[in-house]
């Protein structure tokens, strides 16, 4: 076994045994308390530039499955690589057994030269992470490497296509502004009566003539999205339904005049409570960000939709007159429950009563 050291911004160093790719990487630290879902997780575009501290003690027992396509998209991965820059876990479970397990997650991990450590006791650093917040470190292996703020970069523009694609024949034609989208959510629209259009981050999809629009997750700072932004300020002059979830969150905040800010340590994991405003009905759901749309900020005709009921920050918001929303949260949720997977329902009832008014 190979020795490597995850290496904090705050000078703590934790030794530990390499698996994996043996290289080094620096990034943001950020920790999981999801219990299950690492090939999801791996592979969705917004951890882009984060190493990853998976708080469930035993990791990689039932194996990554092999690729199968659904449409011409991923059936099972979030998109078509894995977007973490590293991996802390506390026990690797060298052998896997799952009747769909196709490799290790170490050989997975090697194939993209992503390194992971074990041996880590992930509770404590789980601790100092939570009180002290997310913050930047390094995963050394033989060279070393200067610590990095992925914050800093325009993820997005990275991890967003450079092409338009279509997908589906359906009623609806839905322009999906791809910032790094998982692919459960075109999955979740191609389920239903939908003609999408993927278009690449900064397109200027205000030319497209299309029923409702779409805004994905994705990696980083949201406030990098500046073209995003500005486009999407002219489709909320418009009254053409719009959703958005957790960066296309963040982006309808910001286009809406408010502000986001950094939470401490986020939130990521598959069992987060939120509220609907206005009722007292609450939801479990899947989550994945470290920044928030700042509820106070927001202009009088905007409103929060959901609140999260750990920390009571927003988890969405919505237009009070015009059929915008968004959710912080993932309805689309892959891992995690499917319980708010309605709100693709809603969308696209909100798309349909728009068309039938005009
Ligand atoms: N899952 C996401 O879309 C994350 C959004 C944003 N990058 C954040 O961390 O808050």
């Amino acid at each position: 076994m190979k020795q490597v050291k995850l290496v904090l911004e705050d000078g703590t160093e934790i030794q530990g045994e390499s698996f994996g790719a043996f290289t080094s990487t620096a990034g943001e630290v950020v920790f999981s308390t999801a219990m299950t879902g690492y090939p999801e997780n791996l592979t969705d575009p917004s951890f882009a530039g984060q190493i990853l501290v998976l708080t469930y003690p035993m990791v990689g027992n039932y194996g990554v499955p092999g690729e199968e396509l659904y449409e011409s998209i991923s059936k099972i991965f979030e998109s078509d690589k894995i977007h973490i820059a590293g991996l802390v876990v506390n026990y690797y479970s060298e052998e896997h057994s799952h009747w769909n397990a196709a490799k290790s997650l170490g050989d997975w991990l090697k194939e993209y030269n992503i390194p992971g450590i074990f041996g880590v006791d992930t509770r404590m650093l789980t601790k100092i992470l939570r009180e002290k917040g997310a913050m930047l470190g390094k995963i050394v292996a033989e060279e070393d490497v200067e610590l990095h703020d992925p914050n800093q970069d325009n993820l997005v523009a990275q991890v967003s296509p450079t092409e338009v694609k279509h997908y589906g024949h359906g009623q609806h034609k839905i322009v999906l502004v791809d910032c790094g989208t998982k692919t459960n959510i075109i999955r979740c629209f191609l389920q239903r009566d939908v003609e999408l259009i993927r278009v690449p981050w900064d397109y200027d999809f205000t030319q497209i003539d299309y029923d409702g629009l779409f805004l994905s997750n994705g990696p980083g700072d949201p406030k990098m999205c500046t073209a995003t932004i500005g486009h999407l300020q002219t489709a909320l002059g418009q009254d053409k339904p719009i959703f958005g979830i957790c960066l296309g969150s963040q982006l309808m905040g910001l286009a809406a005049g408010g502000d986001t800010f950094k939470l401490k340590y986020g939130h990521r994991s598959h069992n987060q409570p939120v509220k609907l405003t206005g009722t007292q009905r609450s939801y479990i759901t899947s989550q994945n960000h470290g920044f928030a749309v700042d509820t106070d900020t927001l202009p009088a005709e905007w409103t929060m939709l959901f609140e999260n009921l750990n920390d009571g920050t927003c988890e969405g918001i919505k237009h009070k007159t015009k059929p915008f929303f968004s959710t912080q949260f993932h309805p689309e949720a892959a891992g995690g429950p499917e319980d708010t997977e309605y709100l693709f329902d809603d969308f696209l009832k909100a798309v349909a009563e728009h068309k039938a008014a005009k």
